[in-house]
């Protein structure tokens, strides 16, 4: 499989006054295959939404990124984020459809003003174009969707619409940013399976981002698990949940309601995320862990092959 995302040591570092204040991004290494689905899994502030952001060239100001991101064979360049290449190679799909749309102007004019500006159509051609995803996406009223303001539509069908936006310039790519998130169980899975339909019908990899186990789990062929801003374990989903090697891998799957006795308490993970990644010099979860040694509050581990293509950054990765 030839790699259509490569994130090579990524770090992101927040400046204040030219200054670095934090560094919630610390060597974000990951890959893409075509046709992939990754997805990149952690608790909230990891660093998964920042990660996503970056691959598309639209880190907030004050962001300083470092390291490589190599997009379909071609190195991007930080310093000039190409408009162009999203789109083009790399989509996005936002958490909450209702307010990724814009409520005055209705979805057909959005998606017009998308194809429009990325492939130059005419109205007719671009309206054929958009509807042609429209029906694509499982919406039954192509038409009457393509008329509709957001407010006049579900929240089941924004999202289909939305992926549908995503679609039009044929991305190699998508970033998907916890698109279920914000939907009931019933359509979450709807939008699960249309991922996995539109991947199978169109060979596009995806990021999908999200902080929930079990949708890794139905959708995922691999899975990065984000800590502390960086990936302390990677590989092929079915293989990573059976047999977690990293001890917070193991945390976030105890943590599980599906794995707790019933009447019990839940068990979670004690203590907290380091506030500033910027002091961090040893392992960021050393404080938090059970198996923690003198060693690992003096040294920071990489991700480190254990096996083809697992990849676990703690220095006692298959002893524990
Ligand atoms: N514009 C910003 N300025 C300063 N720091 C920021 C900014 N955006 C993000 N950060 C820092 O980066 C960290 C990672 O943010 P990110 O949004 O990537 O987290 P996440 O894993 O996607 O969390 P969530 O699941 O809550 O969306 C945050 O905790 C925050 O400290």
């Amino acid at each position: 499989m030839s790699e259509l995302l490569v994130v090579d040591d990524l770090t992101v570092t927040f400046l204040e006054r030219g200054k670095p204040k934090n560094r919630p991004l610390r060597g974000i290494s990951l890959t893409i295959g075509e046709g992939e689905i990754l997805g990149v899994v952690g608790e909230t502030g990891c660093g998964k939404t920042l990660t996503g952001l970056a691959v598309l060239g639209l880190l907030p100001q004050g962001a300083q990124p470092n390291g490589r991101i190599v997009l379909d064979g071609v190195e991007q360049d930080f310093t000039k984020p190409s408009a162009d290449t999203r789109g083009r190679i790399v989509s996005l799909v936002f958490q909450n459809p209702g307010t990724a749309f814009n409520p005055v102007f209705t979805i057909g004019a959005q998606m017009r003003d998308v194809i429009r500006r990325h492939r130059g159509l005419r109205r007719g051609e671009a309206r054929e174009h958009i509807l042609h995803y429209l029906a694509e996406v499982g919406l039954p009223d192509p038409d009457r969707v393509y008329r509709s303001f957001p407010h006049e539509l579900s929240g089941g069908m924004l999202q289909r619409a939305m992926i549908a936006m995503a679609l039009l310039c044929e991305p190699r790519l998508l970033v998907l940013d916890e698109p279920t998130t914000a939907l009931d169980v019933t359509i979450a899975k709807q939008i699960l399976q249309l991922i996995r339909r539109l991947r199978d019908q169109f060979g596009f990899g995806v990021l999908f981002i999200t902080h929930n186990l079990g949708v890794v789990n139905e959708l995922c062929d691999r899975l990065a698990v984000l800590y502390a801003g960086r990936v302390v374990e990677s590989g092929p989903t079915a293989e990573v949940l059976q047999d977690p090697q990293h001890p917070y891998t193991r945390g976030l799957l105890n943590a599980l309601p599906s794995r707790q006795t019933p009447g019990s308490p839940l068990e979670a993970i004690p203590g907290a995320v380091p506030g500033n990644l910027l002091a961090v010099t040893a392992c960021a979860f050393a404080d938090r862990c059970r198996y923690a040694i003198a060693a690992c509050r003096e040294i920071d581990p990489l991700l480190e092959e254990l096996s083809a293509g697992h990849g676990v950054a703690c220095i006692r990765a298959g002893e524990i």
